[in-house]
């Protein structure tokens, strides 16, 4: 390790006295024998070139002597080449600029015998003033490409097709590492070697095999591929210094033994040593420092480390350390495509495996939904539980065909899956209103009892057991359906027995017919999450939410405040037990307008009413008369006539309140509309009678007929 270190620090020093030496013989100020052989040798062949030299020569020693992580130590092989391409095509340039002379080139001007050979090579193969435009444009390539111009330019073009991913993050797009096992921590040249530390080991990323799939489902290509990018191993070095020096400050010897490097954070493996104490007999005792008490310094931790956030994982399940994780200075995007690719993903056979995201140390985070059986997703505003449900569905679509799986999408806020529209595996359309979202989750009650009949009349026990008996009949199989509603709150508002009744019964018995919920909401609140919800959902993921309070509601555990939002969430599958820290799958809209169109390209667009809508149609008119009675009673005892009272108090939605107003005009209950968005006049006073045979009935009349 050190000899490495001595030896590049050698030729770090040789190759700055190669550059100095060259410079001062150019320039004609030093002579020498083996100087002067030097110099002509170089101005022989290179011409002007020969000024390069000194360039890439003093560029190289700075490198080899560079401490910590020179941003253009790993400069990628291919920028080498352009640079290399950028020399070769300036000299055959400067050649030509001489006038294309052998003579002057032997007498080391423009581009020497290098640039007179390729300028000769270029007029060889092209003619007239061709050549000279070829070489400017291969010039103008090389640069472009080696000053990773090319690189920008791609990333700009993609970042104009994704229109909808927000510009900070494209820019600092910088995806996750495979880094499986615990790295040891890069030590500080100057740092005397303790314990089994080596020196820094680069983070590899796994070459991944070409994935085969199905040419009947989407082709990865559709989805945007993960970035390679490197720890900085000078900052986490410095990082574990002062994990070190802040416990040391507070009377904790531990040890920062390693680290691993997720999208978002890095978690650094710290060891408790010992404490000496002194016993109730007087004798010195050794004690090893208690985990609650490296826990308990969570925030002075994040003082040090100038951290927004920092959670503390005490201990790392199943290992004898602590976690500290610590946000990375650039997070970054977890590509739904390379988590597809992954080896454990293709692994997974299960119809519903589902790609989450990446854990703190680049691992994919994956989950069969089928087992789970149900998920319920909460976090604040902005945590990024839309992106999440809208990342859930796309992997289901990448892995299913309409015919294996449908999906139910209810999405009150109408922004993320609202995008979904024109899927084919959509069941009717994405419904927004609370009223037909009721409607959804009373049909997918009615579709679980009706799927229960079939396969007790066909003596199978689940949904698989029937499917594979229809395809041994040759009839037709049922898809798995999952519905996925991104506000739970509303509903829960709305009506609270209804949904919660509805919910709770499905994710109770839906399993065993292939119907699966995904719930989100960010009211973590225990009159939305309730105890009877939160039973029955033993997957949960919870992203950032504001107080420990609410941590505990989602995933019974605190830790949840301390996420850094965007992604960053908490894992609880019900299969391991505790949460894993995990950065989320991002979408952006182009990799999901691609989505749907290879559907929308290989099954013919139907024009199928919802499945729920003969339902939603018989409740109007079942329910018709009892609502507008309810509606007569409101403005009656009221006196007022507003279609925003009528959607608050009947729990409807606005078009059902808009029609009800309308009734009640005919019903001579309340005057025609009025403008500039006014209220109606109410025609009934508050000691009328409901009569809904003709028009409101004068309490008067009515006592003067009694
Ligand atoms: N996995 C992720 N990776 C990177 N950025 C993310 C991720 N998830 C979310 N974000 C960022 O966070 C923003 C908010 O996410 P999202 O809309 O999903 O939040 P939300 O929890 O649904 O909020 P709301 O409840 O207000 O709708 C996104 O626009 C995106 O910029």
């Amino acid at each position: 390790m050190r000899l490495d270190r001595f030896g590049s620090d050698l030729a770090g020093v040789g190759l700055l006295l190669l550059a100095l030496l060259t410079l001062l013989g150019l320039v004609s100020l030093t002579h020498g024998v083996v100087i002067d052989f030097w110099i002509g040798l170089l101005r022989r062949w290179l011409g002007w070139g020969a000024f390069l030299v000194i360039l890439a020569a003093g560029f190289g020693g700075v490198l080899l002597l560079w401490r910590g992580d020179p941003p253009l130590r790993r400069l990628p092989l291919g920028r080498v080449l352009s640079l290399e391409g950028l020399v070769f095509t300036l000299l055959a340039l400067a050649a030509l600029v001489g006038g294309r002379s052998l003579e002057r080139a032997d007498l080391g001007l423009d581009g020497g015998l290098v640039g007179w050979g390729l300028a000769e090579l270029a007029r060889l193969a092209l003619p007239g003033p061709l050549d000279a435009v070829v070489l400017v444009l291969l010039a103008l390539l090389f640069a472009a490409h080696a000053l990773g111009g090319l690189a920008w330019l791609s990333r700009r073009i993609e970042s104009w097709l994704a229109q909808d991913a927000p510009e900070e993050f494209l820019a600092a797009e910088e995806p996750a590492q495979a880094s499986p096992t615990l790295e040891p921590v890069p030590d500080a040249p100057d740092k005397p070697q303790r314990g089994k530390r080596s020196g820094p080991k680069p983070v590899m990323v796994k070459p991944v095999a070409r994935v085969e799939r199905s040419p009947n489902l989407p082709p990865l290509d559709l989805l945007i591929p993960d970035q390679d990018s490197r720890p900085d191993e000078g900052q986490i070095h410095h990082s574990a210094q002062l994990i070190e020096q802040t416990l040391a400050e507070f009377g904790i010897p531990a040890r920062v033994v390693g680290f691993r490097v997720g999208p978002t954070v890095t978690q650094y493996a710290v060891e408790p040593g010992f404490v000496d104490k002194i016993g109730p007999d007087g004798a010195p005792q050794r004690q090893k420092v208690r985990v609650s008490q490296i826990s308990g310094l969570a925030k002075d931790l994040a003082l040090r480390l100038s951290a927004e956030r920092l959670r503390i994982e005490a201990p790392v399940p199943g290992q004898s350390f602590v976690g500290v994780e610590v946000p990375n200075a650039h997070s970054a995007m977890v590509r739904l495509r390379s988590l597809l690719e992954t080896p454990a993903m293709q692994r997974m056979t299960a119809p519903l495996a589902l790609a989450l995201g990446r854990d703190v140390s680049g691992q994919p985070v994956l989950a069969d939904l089928s087992r789970m059986p149900h998920m319920l997703v909460a976090g604040t505003t902005g945590s990024g539980k839309s992106v999440c449900i809208a990342a859930i569905a796309t992997c289901l679509v990448m892995n299913n065909s309409p015919e294996q799986l449908r999906l139910a999408m209810l999405d009150p806020k109408m922004v993320e899956l609202i995008r979904f529209k024109g899927l084919p595996h959509l069941l009717g359309t994405v419904e927004t209103e609370t009223e037909r979202m009721l409607g959804v989750l009373r049909w997918a009650l009615q579709e679980m009892d009706a799927r229960y009949r079939l396969l007790e009349a066909n003596r199978v026990r689940d949904l698989e057991g029937y499917n594979q008996r229809a395809l041994r009949h040759k009839e037709p199989t049922l898809p798995r359906i999952v519905i996925l509603i991104d506000e739970l709150a509303d509903l829960m508002m709305s009506a609270p027995e209804q949904t919660e009744g509805a919910i709770v019964r499905l994710a109770q018995l839906a399993r065993a017919v292939g119907i699966h919920l995904v719930v989100a909401t960010q009211r973590p609140s225990t009159d939305v999450v309730t105890g009877l919800i939160k039973a029955n959902f033993p997957a949960r993921i919870a992203f950032t939410v504001a107080s420990a309070v609410d941590s505990r509601v989602i995933l019974d555990v605190n830790g949840a405040e301390t996420l850094l939002g965007h992604g960053d969430m908490l894992f609880l599958n019900p299969e391991v037990g505790t949460p894993t820290r995990a950065q989320g799958v991002i979408l952006t809209d182009a990799e999901m307008d691609q989505v749907i169109a290879f559907w929308q390209r290989s099954i013919p667009p139907s024009e199928e009413a919802a499945p729920w809508e003969e339902l939603l149609q018989e409740a109007e008119e079942e329910g018709g008369d009892a609502l507008v009675k309810q509606a007569i009673e409101v403005i009656r005892r009221s006196q007022h006539a507003s279609t925003s009272m009528l959607q608050r108090r009947l729990r409807i939605g606005y078009p059902r309140a808009a029609r009800l107003m309308e009734e009640l005009e005919a019903l001579g209950v309340v005057g025609p509309a009025q403008p500039g968005g006014r209220e109606r006049e109410v025609l009934m006073s508050p000691d009328d009678e409901i009569d809904l045979d003709g028009s409101a009935r004068d309490g008067y009349d009515g006592e003067d007929e009694d």
